[in-house]
């Protein structure tokens, strides 16, 4: 998608200050748009993520013959077609970037009445996606992939699905949502089994939009024939996207950093435990719900941090946030052991081997295991990396600058635009210093 190398130059040292909000939450972004293309009625949303990743969900339902007004600073008017009048597209549709995109539209769009084809970009046909496909055939769905499993997905509609009780056998709220949405178009109850808690944006709101879901304990399940009614949706802003501020701050003396209205569901908060773990200085200021969501402003302050074993119950609860935890590892003292993350190894790179290289480049210890890394905090000095097209490691990398001795080039950094446009920006106003070229 991105044929040019864009390259950061991020300048050594320096602190963060100041009060911001980052953009919206990429994952109730799409589902705000999946959710509302399927409702009956117009559904207002603001806040929406106007990143690339979105926009390729957004552009999903357009060529489905959804009318979408927007985005426009945030804002959305999706007029809904109902469960049953999507039409289809007229060529395959390419999700970028975006695995949330492909695994969630496979559910979706299994159910329907006619045929389709989703792709994306080099790093997206890699990805797995038998995680989906089986038990989405199990449910009756027929769907053709590369021998590999991956992507292109060939899915033939006109089947009727049949609901199924499904043990994950991993924590994925990608799978989750994928089997929840074809349970919208299957005969009888859906159930899905999580081995530990995921982030739970679809049932909040499926719920919003009137949508019934049932969870008891770590099992939830939906049944088909209902209706989904318009509603609104404000998103509030990107806890994934705040936590390179939350680290850049953390490590770098004289910080003091200000964000606004930052979603903290639950189990999307492990950053923060994490990180006050290691001792950092994190306050939650005037904790509030709004639409279904709950949201905070979060201030972070320099505070000396020590190396942890991080907890493995908050792997699921962090996930996206460990390329930006390693860097604070980096910085901390002693030693930082993370184990049971071996998903790491399937996002848009192998985000441990990645991380592992570009922090060994810096002069740190960084040591990768199957399923985690090990680091032993030092001195960062100034280098060469390669985020390998990954948003997190790029803006990570970025970061790490705030404590490094020599400037941190990184490249293949186009892809920061998947999930955090204005990434440098508002880094910048943060008193970051990066050259982009
Ligand atoms: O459901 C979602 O919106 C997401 C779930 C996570 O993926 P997995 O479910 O594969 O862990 C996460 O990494 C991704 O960025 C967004
Ligand atoms: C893993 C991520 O996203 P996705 O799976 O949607 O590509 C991410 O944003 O870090």
């Amino acid at each position: 998608m991105h044929d040019k190398d864009v390259v950061f130059t991020a300048k050594p040292g320096g602190r963060m200050r100041g009060d911001i909000r980052v953009p919206g939450d990429k994952s109730i972004s799409h589902r705000s748009v999946m959710l509302g293309s399927l409702a009956e009625g117009v559904t207002e949303v603001s806040g929406f993520l106007q990143a690339e990743d979105c926009l390729a969900t957004m552009a999903a339902f357009r060529a489905m013959g959804v009318a979408i007004e927007g985005p426009s600073e945030g804002r959305l008017r999706i007029h809904g077609v109902g469960l049953h009048g999507l039409k289809p597209p007229t060529a395959p549709l390419d999700l970028g970037n975006s695995g949330t995109s492909m695994r969630l539209l496979s559910g979706l769009l299994a159910g329907q009445a006619f045929d389709v084809t989703l792709t994306g970009d080099s790093s997206l046909v890699r990805r797995p996606m038998r995680r989906v496909t089986e038990p989405l055939r199990a449910m009756g769905a027929r769907i053709d992939t590369t021998e590999a499993g991956t992507a292109p997905l060939y899915i033939s509609g006109g089947t009727k699905l049949k609901g199924i009780a499904y043990e994950m056998p991993v924590a994925s709220a990608q799978v989750k949502s994928c089997l929840l949405l074809a349970g919208l178009y299957a005969e009888g109850r859906t159930c899905v089994t999580e081995p530990a808690p995921t982030r739970d944006h679809t049932e909040r709101m499926l719920a919003g939009f009137g949508y019934p879901v049932a969870r008891h304990g770590n099992r939830v399940c939906i049944e088909s024939g209902g209706k989904l009614s318009a509603t609104h949706i404000d998103v509030p802003a990107d806890i994934s996207s705040a936590a390179f501020f939350m680290v850049g701050a953390a490590i770098s003396p004289g910080s003091d950093v200000f964000l606004r209205h930052v979603g903290i569901n639950p189990t999307r908060t492990g950053v923060v435990e994490i990180l006050r773990a290691m001792g950092a200085d994190i306050e939650i200021l005037d904790p509030r719900e709004v639409g279904g969501e709950p949201v905070a402003d979060l201030r972070i302050r320099h505070r000396e941090l020590h190396g942890i074993r991080i907890p493995e119950h908050t792997v699921p609860l962090a996930i996206d946030e460990f390329p930006a935890l390693f860097v604070a590892a980096a910085c901390a003292k002693g030693e930082t052991v993370l184990s049971g993350a071996e998903e790491l190894r399937v996002k848009e790179s192998d985000r441990i081997q990645v991380m592992a290289d570009g922090l060994t480049a810096l002069g740190i210890e960084a040591h990768p295991t199957p399923d985690g890394m090990v680091i032993q905090g030092g001195s960062l000095q100034g280098g060469t990396v390669d985020s390998r097209g990954d948003h997190r490691i790029a803006m990570s990398f970025s970061i790490a600058a705030l404590r490094a001795s020599d400037p941190i080039e990184i490249h293949d950094c186009a892809n920061v635009a998947t999930s955090f446009p204005n990434f440098v920006e508002l880094a910048w106003t943060l008193g970051l210093d990066i050259e982009v070229n």
